[in-house]
């Protein structure tokens, strides 16, 4: 089922967990030019959901990522969790990027753990935490590894648990998979469904696969051409772990591919 969200007035609700209510946001370039990267976009998202952002490249899906972390603000417009506007990074959000940016001079065990050592989280409850999370992100066997003795993957898992250690409200993921093969990132994607499962956190998961949106999200949210909008929501109501010849996601497959595409023309234009 799709829902055109390209007109405003579905940001705020008292339900959401994040909102994105009228946010604009612009970039002054070098020489002096606004870059207007966000038009108007409204969503809301709620607690639980795996929100998946798709578009065209450029169109302000790290950007609007970026807004909901703290690391940027709107232009105009709120961004807010749990009805407060964002206004910085905080713990309750925790963030995977798509290269792998682990602490070279810690092992697996310890990259996982630092974000709790920071807190002064260091008891059996904890312990107990990093012990499963190394074991549901299938690392057990290299608690002890430094990061440049692994795979992409494999550090990928790191920066998962990691993510997850200090039990962030919502998860935030810019294109955690894009620099992986093919098969690392199958392995990885039906990996991180598990691990979800499990904790059904708020997932926000910025991609450039339509394939890899579907496998995982609730929801899609395809984004418009610069300046964008929420052209359309894509409501994937298939169980889990998908199967990508099923009729069903074909169709959705379709449809969110030839509505991607008049937006990857436009901005072509
Ligand atoms: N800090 C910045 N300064 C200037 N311009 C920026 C900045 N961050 C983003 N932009 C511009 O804003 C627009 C949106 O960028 P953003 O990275 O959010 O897009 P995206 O949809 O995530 O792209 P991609 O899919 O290629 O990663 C682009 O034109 C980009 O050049």
């Amino acid at each position: 089922m799709t829902h055109d969200h390209s007109s405003s007035g579905i940001g705020a609700s008292a339900t959401a967990k994040l909102s994105v209510t009228h946010v604009s946001k612009g970039f002054s370039s070098v020489n002096g030019q606004v870059v207007k990267a966000i038009g108007d976009a409204n969503l809301s998202i709620a607690e639980g959901e795996f929100a998946a952002f798709i578009g065209p490249s450029g169109c302000g899906k790290s950007t609007l990522l970026y807004m909901i972390a703290g690391f940027e603000r709107p232009t105009s417009g709120t961004v807010a969790m749990n009805g407060h506007s964002i206004d910085r990074p905080r713990p309750d959000r925790g963030i995977v990027f798509q290269e792998y940016v682990l602490f070279p001079w810690l092992t697996v065990e310890g990259n996982i753990r630092f974000g709790l050592d920071v807190q002064n989280r260091r008891d059996a409850v904890s312990d107990e935490r990093v012990r499963h999370l190394i074991s549901v992100v299938g690392l057990t066997g290299f608690e002890n590894a430094y990061p440049h003795t692994l795979s992409g993957g494999m550090q990928q898992r790191v920066a998962i648990a990691r993510a997850l250690a200090y039990d962030p409200e919502v998860l935030l993921m810019d294109e955690p998979f894009g620099a992986l093969d093919a098969q690392t990132k199958r392995r990885l994607i039906n990996d991180f469904i598990r691990v979800w499962e499990e904790s059904r956190k708020t997932v926000v998961f910025v991609t450039h696969s339509v394939e890899e949106a579907l496998l995982l999200a609730d929801k899609v949210y395809l984004f418009s051409a610069r300046p964008s909008t929420i052209k359309q929501v894509f409501e994937v109501n298939l169980p889990r772990p998908r199967d990508i010849t099923a009729p069903q996601f074909i169709e959705l497959e379709k449809a969110l591919l030839e509505s991607l595409d008049e937006e990857v023309s436009k901005m072509m234009a």
